[in-house]
């Protein structure tokens, strides 16, 4: 399997089952897309603001959703084999991608898994065992947590400086060098993980150091 970025940005997400992998996969996509959740129960109390519809998902009435929905993904999360069947099936012929909360391995060739998924925004990092072991998953994503803290103000950081680089005219190997530079430095990571508001000019302090540095040495050789 392949992971990919998806943006769910103003599309619908269709999950049928209200239990609690249900409601896990619901607050997930509900971060972005409009998530609906079908099913004759709810079992979680936190469905991250889905709309919730009471009812069986049969045949049927998923085909009435999936034609009124038209989702960008249609997860199968009851624990009847054979209603996540009856959504796979109908997801497929609408041409959305199908996520089974129930099946591991052998996949269909449009079937997704849904990774463990660390943010610290724009920065995402997601863990998959090939769908061989979630807890180890969950496991490592545990433990990434603490290792990418940071991320998120780096990658605004470098982005940022990428864009001053390019409007001082800086070309772009120079560029590519000190933003490189900057991203493996550890006083600019230690600066930005640390919660004192005066590091702020220590971040900046060590970033113009860097880039003073790429630029000097590559104008002398
Ligand atoms: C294939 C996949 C399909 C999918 O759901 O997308 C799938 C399938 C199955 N999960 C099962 C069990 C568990 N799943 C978890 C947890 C998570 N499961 C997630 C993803 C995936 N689970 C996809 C593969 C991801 C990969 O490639 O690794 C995570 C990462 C993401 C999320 O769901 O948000 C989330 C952690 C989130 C986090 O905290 O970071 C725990 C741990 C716990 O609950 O503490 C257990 C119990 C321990 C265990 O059994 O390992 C079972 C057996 C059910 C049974 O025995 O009846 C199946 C079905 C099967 O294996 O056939
Ligand atoms: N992918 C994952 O991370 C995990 C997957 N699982 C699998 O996912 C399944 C669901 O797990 P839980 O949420 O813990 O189970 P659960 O038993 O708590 O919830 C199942 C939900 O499906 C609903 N349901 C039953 N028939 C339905 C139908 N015809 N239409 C719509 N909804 C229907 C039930 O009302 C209930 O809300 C398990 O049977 C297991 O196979 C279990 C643990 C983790």
């Amino acid at each position: 399997m392949i992971p990919l970025a998806f943006d769910f940005a103003g599309e619908s997400v269709l999950v049928v089952g209200g239990g609690s992998v249900g409601a896990r996969k619901a607050r997930r996509f509900a971060r972005e897309a409009r998530v609906v959740v079908v099913s004759p129960s709810f079992a979680d109390a936190d469905f991250g603001g889905a709309a919730l519809v009471r009812a069986a998902g049969d045949a049927a009435t998923l085909r009435e959703f999936v034609a009124r929905l038209d989702p960008a993904l249609v997860v199968a999360a009851t624990d009847d084999a054979g209603t996540n069947d009856a959504a796979a099936a109908v997801a497929r012929s609408a041409g959305a991608l199908v996520n089974r909360a129930d099946h591991a391995g052998e996949r269909a060739f449009d079937d997704v898994a849904v990774p463990a998924t660390v943010r610290d925004d724009p920065v995402t990092v997601a863990v998959s065992t090939g769908g061989s072991s979630p807890a180890l998953a969950k496991h490592l994503r545990e433990r990434i947590e603490e290792t990418i803290a940071g991320a998120g103000a780096m990658a605004s950081l470098s982005a940022g400086l990428r864009g001053d680089l390019r409007e001082a005219g800086v070309p772009p190997e120079r560029r590519r060098d000190a933003v490189r530079a900057v991203v493996r430095s550890e006083p600019v990571w230690k600066a930005l993980r640390s919660t004192d508001s005066k590091d702020d000019q220590a971040v900046g302090d060590a970033v113009a150091r860097i880039v003073a540095d790429v630029v000097d040495t590559e104008h002398t050789t």
